[in-house]
């Protein structure tokens, strides 16, 4: 097979391609520039401050709105307004509206009829997990029940790309961890794409395999999880020795205080040790503090 014959399988392990996106709401810019792909089988976090873009992207990726610069590809199509595609894709989103009379099981059997992969058993099961009280109005629920409504719908849908959006608001620890217990499960016995968007990072990192950390409209990290774990590193020491060994590398966030610095870096896996051995002290650095590091610096890569 020639180089050419080859492309198409690439292309089709692609899920989603967002190519120097932009959204501008009048004059302003909720997202600038972003380029990143979703692979098929694996799970992406979407991290970021609030107001970052997040839903945004999300949106577009879904085909509920249109970028003003960029193009957007799902399944190699452009999703806005395409139902071929949409079917395909499931977009959990906190603010979800419905018809005023829907009940929960009404939601369930218009689900059932939109998404061709949906699971009515796994769904059925979901249901007694959450408790749902599948008779009420959905306009009478709690912020919880209502969160658990989008993640019931989002995973007994299997859509081959599965996006939740802050799917957890009013949900206790509890249901939390009985969520991204299910995703797991579910995710290992039927691998497709999650994007998920979360602000409690440190009980979503495990899960992640990618994380994209999106920092007022610009996407600031695009890095396999497992690889960020082993990079992210703060070194800390006399500000000249820290200077020199930190200036080629994608510095995030730094501190100083009388002649000592301490900068967060995304390094190389051998960085640590380089460190140690200039006799500076070397931390690793979680995704929750990477994140919170990112945002308060807003440095662009
Ligand atoms: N329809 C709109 N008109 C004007 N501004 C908008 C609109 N939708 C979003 N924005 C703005 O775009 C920015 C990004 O919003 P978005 O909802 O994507 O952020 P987010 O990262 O999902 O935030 P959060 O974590 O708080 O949900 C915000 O400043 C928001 O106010």
């Amino acid at each position: 097979m020639n180089a050419l014959e080859n492309r198409p399988s690439l292309r089709a392990a692609e899920v989603g391609a967002v190519r120097g996106v932009g959204k501008r709401y009048g004059k302003f810019t909720a997202v600038d520039e972003v380029s990143f792909s979703l692979r098929a089988h694996a799970v992406y976090g979407l991290l970021g401050r609030n107001g970052a873009g997040k839903s945004t992207l999300m949106r577009m990726l879904a085909g509920h709105a249109q970028p003003t610069t960029g193009s957007v590809a799902v399944f190699g199509e452009n999703p806005f307004e395409n139902d071929e595609v949409t079917r395909r894709i499931c977009f959990a989103a906190e603010n979800q509206v419905y018809p005023d009379a829907f009940r929960i099981k009404d939601v369930l059997a218009a689900a059932r009829l939109l998404y061709p992969d949906w699971d009515q058993a796994y769904a059925d099961d979901l249901v007694e997990v959450f408790d749902l009280p599948v008779d009420r109005r959905i306009g009478k629920l709690s912020r919880g029940m209502r969160s658990a409504v989008g993640i019931v719908t989002g995973l007994a849908s299997r859509a081959p790309l599965t996006m939740f959006d802050e799917p957890y608001l009013g949900l206790d620890a509890t249901a939390r961890q009985l969520f991204y217990g299910r995703l797991i499960a579910d995710y290992a016995e039927n691998p497709r794409t999650i994007l998920l968007s979360t602000h409690l990072i440190d009980e979503v990192s495990g899960l992640l395999e990618h994380v994209l950390v999106i920092d007022r409209g610009r996407l600031v990290i695009d890095e396999e999880a497992e690889a960020l774990r082993g990079r992210a590193i703060s070194v800390s020491g006399p500000t000249d020795t820290v200077e020199k060994f930190t200036y080629a590398m994608t510095r995030l966030h730094e501190e100083q205080l009388m002649g000592r610095s301490r900068v967060t870096v995304l390094g190389d896996a051998d960085d640590p040790q380089h460190a140690r051995v200039l006799g500076l002290d070397v931390e690793s650095v979680s995704l929750q503090d990477l994140v919170v590091k990112s945002a308060m610096t807003g440095e662009r890569r």
